[in-house]
């Protein structure tokens, strides 16, 4: 019997390597029901790997991850049937027409929605007679979708779902998820680097780095905490600034631009003791937040958000 906990997926010290590499490192993730979770990280930072491990096609090297409270390597039929997963790239039988994949996959689950898979294959103009392996990128994409949502899945699992879409069909694509996301309790973590399109669907976001989980925390706390500040000097500015989440920091001759996270006014003194000319606070969007988050320096970056989750993960052990 699955226990009953609110969070859709959870893992414990997850971690895998590929030979002497460490692509996923203790990796401790909830993604709670209901939640829409945006999983990002730059390319090769561990994001399929973790989705492959999650969904039993990896074996973790250690650590335990559990989806729907059923450890993944024990989890049963039923569980797995309201599990749906997007794998990247669309993989799909090509020697069938549409209407014989929605054949094939419905026999393997007992809960199917004929109407919403007509819905979407009608919204999307795609044809039941048409071969699979005559379809475009994009049409994969939302042939995928209705497979993956005709289950009516209580978790999605989407590997970079909007990969080589063009921007009409990546906003169709993400408008359907949104609906279907608004149907009760439906729990979605999504890889993407598309910025703008996490920005618009995603509660919370992970960031990996190098195989780290750097950052989770809601979307609007992340983008709101990165800061960048440009400060002016009447002569050469300082070299060698430090304080606690400093990310980034680059001297350009009478000007020192920083990145910081968490913004505060501990470091507002200790930059302004730097004795600026002045300073400009530049808000960023999540794109320009994340690529500042994540360019340059790594190992060292400053965790974000994380802090609370492992106290109440190790209280949760603890209780249990
Ligand atoms: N089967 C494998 N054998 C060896 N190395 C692998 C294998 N799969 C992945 N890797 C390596 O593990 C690291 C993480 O890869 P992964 O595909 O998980 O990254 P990602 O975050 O999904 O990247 P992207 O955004 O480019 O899809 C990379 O350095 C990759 O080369």
């Amino acid at each position: 019997m699955p226990k009953e906990t609110s969070d859709a997926i959870r893992t414990h010290r997850l971690t895998k390597h590929y030979g002497s590499q460490r692509v996923v490192d203790s990796l401790n993730l909830r993604v709670q029901r209901g939640q829409v979770y945006g999983f990002l990280g730059r390319n090769g930072a561990g994001k399929s790997t973790t989705i492959k491990m999650l969904m039993g096609m990896v074996q973790p090297d250690s650590g335990t991850a559990e989806l729907l409270g059923e450890p993944v390597a024990e989890i049963t039929p039923e569980t797995r049937a309201r599990i749906a997963y997007i794998a990247e790239g669309h993989p799909l039988y090509n020697w069938m027409t549409i209407g014989e994949a929605v054949r094939f996959t419905r026999a393997f689950y007992p809960l199917w929605n004929d109407t919403l898979v007509e819905q979407i294959l009608d919204h999307f103009e795609l044809p039941t007679k048409r071969k699979l392996r005559r379809l475009s990128c994009g049409q994969r994409a939302q042939v995928s979708l209705a497979l993956a949502v005709a289950p009516e899945p209580e978790l999605l699992i989407l590997d970079d779902p909007t990969l080589g879409l063009d921007t009409v069909v990546r906003r169709d694509f993400l408008e359907s998820l949104i609906q279907i996301i608004h149907r009760e309790g439906r729990t979605i973590l999504f890889s993407s680097h598309i910025l703008g399109d996490v920005e618009r669907v995603a509660d919370r976001i992970g960031i990996l780095v190098d195989g780290v989980l750097r950052v989770d925390c809601p979307t609007d706390q992340f983008r709101e905490s990165v800061k960048k500040l440009v400060l002016d000097f009447t002569g050469p500015a300082p070299e060698g600034f430090a304080c606690p989440g400093l990310v980034q920091s680059w001297n350009l001759g009478n000007q020192l631009e920083l990145v910081l996270v968490g913004y505060d006014d501990l470091q507002r003194s200790a930059i302004e003791a730097l004795g600026p000319r002045n300073i400009e606070v530049v808000d960023l969007n999540l794109e320009e937040a994340f690529i500042e988050y994540t360019r340059g320096r790594r190992r060292s970056l400053p965790l974000f958000g994380q802090e609370k989750r492992d106290a109440q993960s190790t209280s949760d052990q603890g209780a249990a």
